[in-house]
């Protein structure tokens, strides 16, 4: 209940945010509107009395008084509605805004890589839609209190016995709650399947895969998995929504037979001339509102107990966001000044990292030097550890042994946003912006975001001169299916455009290069780093910057002041191209079989 109570507070506390004067009409309109029910039955109750015992004057006025709260019952709570409308709408665009937040306001990634909070994240974006039914629900309750005391005095009034009857009442409110806490446990299993077939129908619908999709014939197959995980994500919410029902039902019975033995009672006083006829009909009408309230009452507290779940998600993925040491440092203890430029450089100390629940190690005893000013190239086989390496440079992980020192100062120290601002970096799997292509290159450095000539140097160091004649309206064409005038563009102008970005930023301290090259042939590649090196060299001079390239193609490879060879999560050579290929081990190796390739 205590969940249920923080839901509402923060509930309220946002329509409150969002218009004060909305939430205070709307407010004050449901109370009146809710209150005025039971208040009808009392005046029905005395016109009754007064129609029976010949009192005219006592029996026009509570006849006014009936029409004026009926007026007020039916009307108030329609008026309210068209109010919090736009509230709601308000309040759900601001949840989205705090998962927009949740997802990706925190320095570290831990929280979308672990399957709890992954699965948490699934259910919360299907809950931003039932958010409008949550306040709701709350400003209705809130009427619906109010309205239920209301009750309660007026059948205490009739007979203390009757009280019974709201407490009754207390038997489908937990009947509801328990079912509620079923049907909250199987969204839960079924986050997982969904998650999968939301990540099929994504790949099943997105243009980008539809011709590998037909290549490997996987149309069908993907279609039946779709449906399979779907069958088995709404067999095991359908199961649980019959269990919940049975329950809810099991609660109703125990207020209805309350509900008669109360009526009973009401009748055998009124046959012993204990109350008039108005108290009769007092009571009927007062039991079928108590009714009411009561089934009201337990699908408002569906709605509430399912925004107070959504909260209480939303914490736990917080809280593995926060969690350190998977999470990046937030708030470090000691900070320190990041250095304006590097001197020695960056250091990984026997760096140990194993991601959340993974018993293998990603990195293990890792040590390498990174001297300031230097083009270093790691190479490895798949799996051997290189994303891990740069996730851990790019702080959205924190290793879980050992330390990682820049210019002697531990990463840690270096608050995340702020190392950040000097952090560049390409990816294989880069973002394809939907914006205009000035923004989707000056992303890359938010301050010059429309600086025109920026973007075009940026382009430039990328190999993108030409691009600019390549698209209808220069830099500013919109990009992608999110404009209806929008330029589709191959996967290397893509790739072309994400470089750009990466390259954006004049002096960072360490620029990542994770394969954002995949999509050009090896001779392209290696021109485009050799004069990309050339560059980043110079402008190490002045800062002492390091560029880390990570390829798999050894002639790009060989143009880096130091090449590291990683294997099994651990450095296993390091050198330049002449020394390792000096040395005969597996770089020399696999630098002659690409050779040989290309001859
Ligand atoms: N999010 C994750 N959760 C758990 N394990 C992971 C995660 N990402 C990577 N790993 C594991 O960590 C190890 C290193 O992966 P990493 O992505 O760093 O390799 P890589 O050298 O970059 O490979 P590739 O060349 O294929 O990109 C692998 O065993 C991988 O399975």
């Amino acid at each position: 209940m205590r969940d249920v109570l923080t839901g509402c507070r923060k509930l309220l506390g946002t329509a409150w945010r969002m218009d004060r004067r909305r939430t205070t009409a709307s407010v004050v309109l449901m109370i009146l509107g809710a209150v005025a029910t039971p208040l009808l039955a009392a005046a029905l109750g005395v016109m009754t009395e007064a129609v029976v015992n010949d009192r005219v004057r006592v029996a026009v006025v509570s006849g006014v008084a009936v029409a004026a709260l009926a007026v007020v019952s039916l009307t108030f709570g329609h008026f309210a509605h068209v109010l919090y409308f736009e509230l709601s709408d308000l309040a759900e665009i601001d949840f989205d805004r705090q998962l927009i937040a949740l997802s990706n306001g925190t320095p570290g990634i831990a929280h979308h890589e672990q399957a709890g909070p992954a699965d948490s994240l699934t259910v919360l974006q299907h809950e931003s839609k039932r958010y409008r039914q949550g306040l709701e629900a709350l400003l209705n309750g809130m009427g619906l209190a109010l309205a239920m005391a209301v009750t309660a005095v007026l059948l205490a009034r009739l007979n203390p016995l009757l009280l019974l009857l709201p407490v009754a009442a207390l038997a489908p409110l937990y009947a509801g709650r328990l079912a509620e806490r079923h049907v909250d446990a199987a969204r839960t299993t079924a986050a997982k399947p969904t998650r999968l077939a939301q990540n099929l129908f994504r790949l099943s619908t997105a243009s980008r895969f539809a011709g590998e999709l037909r290549v490997f014939r996987l149309q069908k197959r993907m279609r039946r998995q779709h449906a399979e995980l779907w069958a088995r994500a709404s067999g095991d919410l359908a199961r649980a929504q019959v269990r919940a029902s049975a329950i809810r039902t099991a609660g109703q019975l125990v207020f209805a037979a309350v509900y008669v033995i109360g009526v009973l009672l009401v009748l055998r006083a009124a046959s012993g001339g204990g109350h008039g006829a108005g108290a009769l009909i007092l009571t009927l009408t007062l039991a079928a509102q108590v009714n009411q309230q009561v089934t009201t009452a337990v699908s408002l507290l569906q709605h509430l107990q399912r925004m107070a779940a959504a909260y209480r998600r939303m914490e736990t993925v917080r809280a593995a966001a926060d969690d350190a040491p998977a999470g990046a440092a937030q708030r470090p203890a000691r900070p320190a000044a990041l250095p304006e430029r590097l001197r020695e450089g960056i250091v990984l100390d026997h760096v140990d990292f194993h991601y959340p629940g993974s018993g293998t190690p990603a990195l293990s005893d890792f040590s390498l030097d990174l001297p300031a000013g230097s083009v270093v190239a790691v190479v490895g086989e798949n799996g051997a550890g290189k994303t891990t390496l740069v996730k851990l440079l790019c702080g959205l992980y924190r290793p879980t042994g050992g330390r990682v020192l820049v210019d002697g100062v531990g990463l840690d120290r270096l608050p995340a946003p702020q190392w950040r601002t000097r952090v560049a970096a390409g990816f294989q799997d880069f973002v394809r912006f939907e914006l205009s292509v000035q923004q989707a290159v000056g992303v890359g450095d938010l301050p010059r975001l429309d600086d025109e000539e920026a973007v075009r140097a940026a382009l430039a160091r990328a190999g993108g001169n030409g691009f600019e004649a390549e698209v209808r309206d220069g830099l500013a064409t919109p990009l992608g299916r999110s404009h209806a005038d929008g330029a589709e563009l191959s996967g290397g102008q893509w790739q072309k455009l994400a470089l750009g970005r990466a390259l954006m930023r004049p002096a960072p301290l360490l620029l990542v290069l994770d394969e954002p090259t995949a999509a050009l042939d090896a001779q392209a590649e290696h021109a485009l780093f050799e004069r990309f090196a050339d560059e980043a060299r110079r402008v190490a001079r002045h800062t002492g910057g390091i560029t880390l390239l990570i390829s798999h193609r050894f002639s790009t490879v060989r143009m880096a002041d130091r090449i590291v060879v990683v294997r099994d999560g651990r450095v296993a050579e390091v050198g330049s191209h002449a020394d390792l290929v000096r040395a005969g081990g597996q770089y020399a190796d696999l630098f002659a079989l690409q050779a040989d390739a290309y001859r």
